[in-house]
């Protein structure tokens, strides 16, 4: 697998009510780049554009040097692959026959499945804690589990690209970490990494590249350490927030949360007071 470059240059998305600053940046094989921002900042459809499901407003991608209007259908399939923010089942189907469907992009005609292709999607079931569940109609999941199951789907297919809307969707605790452990193991194997976080703590912990998308069409991209700063953070979200460092790694929550700012929240004995 070549080494993936994904180049934005003056892209405007095209974010309905607003226009974006012009955003240019490189995306290269390694990085694992979180896209942070309030709801309705455009996170979404910015990762639909990168994807080329939708056309630009102004400006370009390149992917590896060609733009993303041109690649060919089946090789844009191979080299990258999309999770949606929420899971829409169009046919009944098992766990397995799903992820299988992730290798579809690979095959040549009507050839069927190799054995390359059962292993990888072995694989992706035990990355993903759903080995025990491949044989269950994906109707009758859980949202956490289906959830899984998008992204072993894209795991199997084993794109140089990832966009990742919102991987920790219904995720419990440990799931969130497995999960963002398996990106960054991709990312760390030679993938590029694109995905929208709500967590900034996540991104804080995962994240080596962060962009900042603000309501008001403004954004920053670049390293991560630098970027997430509490001011930075705190004028985003447009809610004051505290860092604390836990083990040498940065660790945000809302001011209020934290109870720093006693004058504006409201006096609550704590329990068993
Ligand atoms: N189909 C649509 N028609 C009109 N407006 C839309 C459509 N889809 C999204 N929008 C608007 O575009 C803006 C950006 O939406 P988008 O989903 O990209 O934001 P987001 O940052 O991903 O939000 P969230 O954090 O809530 O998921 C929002 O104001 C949204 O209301």
């Amino acid at each position: 697998m070549t080494a993936l470059v994904l180049q934005l240059d003056r892209l405007d998305p095209g974010i309905p009510g607003r226009t974006l600053a012009p955003l240019s940046l490189t995306i290269q094989a390694g990085e694992c780049w979180g896209i942070l921002g309030p709801n309705g900042a455009g996170k979404t459809t910015l990762l639909h554009t990168l994807a080329g499901l939708r056309s630009p407003a102004a400006g370009q991608i390149r992917l590896d040097g060609q733009r993303l209007s041109q690649w060919p259908r089946q090789a844009l399939a191979q080299r990258r692959a999309v999770v949606f923010q929420t899971q829409q089942d169009s046919f009944p189907t098992t766990v397995r026959e799903a992820v299988l469907l992730g290798r579809y992009p690979w095959r040549a005609g009507w050839q069927g499945e190799t054995d390359a292709d059962h292993h990888r999607v072995d694989q992706a079931l035990a990355a993903l804690s759903l080995t025990a569940l491949a044989q269950r109609p994906l109707e009758q999941l859980s949202g956490g589990e289906r959830q899984r199951v998008a992204l072993a789907v894209a795991d199997a297919l084993a794109p140089a690209l990832w966009l990742v809307d919102e991987p920790t969707n219904h995720l419990d605790l440990h799931h969130q970490v497995q999960v963002m452990r398996r990106l960054s193991h991709h990312a760390q194997a030679g993938a590029a990494v694109v995905m929208c976080l709500h967590d900034v703590n996540l991104a804080a912990r995962w994240c080596d590249r962060v962009l900042l998308l603000g309501t008001d069409g403004q954004h920053q991209a670049g390293d991560a350490a630098t970027l997430l700063t509490e001011q930075r953070l705190s004028a985003l979200y447009g809610e004051p927030l505290s860092r604390a460092w836990l083990a040498g790694a940065p660790v945000f929550v809302p001011t209020a949360v934290a109870g720093l700012d006693a004058a504006a929240a409201p006096a609550v004995e704590p329990p068993n007071a």
